[in-house]
């Protein structure tokens, strides 16, 4: 039997927005032939991405510029595992007219806790102005083709 390539798609998401574009990056991988778990924070272990061959956060920002609460141990532990030979990528949803100067920066901090396992970005972050429209969707359908080539 031929190995599929696994995603996993960690996520949080308090008023639904997030939720959305995981569902939207969960129906992409489908479509691109992967095989996808999408996990809610509060529900992963740090070691998740472990079994995975493509490592996807998707996360909203809480606070002034922080990481949501039901991320934070998971944020935490995120930088010192070794995720080296995999392939990751950030999506983020905030509110660019609200938090302006801290939009998005929940995925800026995950973006670098990734760098720091040893992973290899295979898509910019996509930072997304709260629930993805059509322009939006044109983007995540990049991100996923990208990490698929990575
Ligand atoms: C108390 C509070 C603080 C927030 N702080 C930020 C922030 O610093 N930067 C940002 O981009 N968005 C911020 N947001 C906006 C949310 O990240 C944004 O609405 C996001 O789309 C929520 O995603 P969700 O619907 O998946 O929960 C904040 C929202 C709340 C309620």
């Amino acid at each position: 039997m031929v190995q599929m390539t696994v995603v996993k798609i960690v996520y949080a998401s308090m008023t639904g927005n997030v939720e959305g574009i995981s569902e939207i990056l969960e129906e992409k991988f489908k479509a691109a032939g992967l095989e996808v778990e999408r996990i809610e924070a509060d529900d992963a272990e740090s070691d998740v991405f472990a079994d995975a061959d493509l490592a996807v956060v998707a996360t909203y920002t809480y606070g002034v510029g922080e990481v949501p609460d039901e991320f934070e141990d998971f944020y935490n532990a995120l930088s010192t595992e070794t995720l080296s030979g995999k392939v990751y990528g950030v999506v983020g949803s905030g509110d660019q007219e609200m938090h302006a100067t801290t939009f998005c920066r929940a995925a800026d901090l995950f973006e670098a806790a990734f760098e720091a396992t040893g992973a290899q970005q295979g898509s910019a972050t996509v930072k997304i102005d709260q629930d993805a429209e059509a322009d939006d969707v044109t983007r995540l359908q990049t991100f996923v083709d990208e990490l698929v080539k990575a």
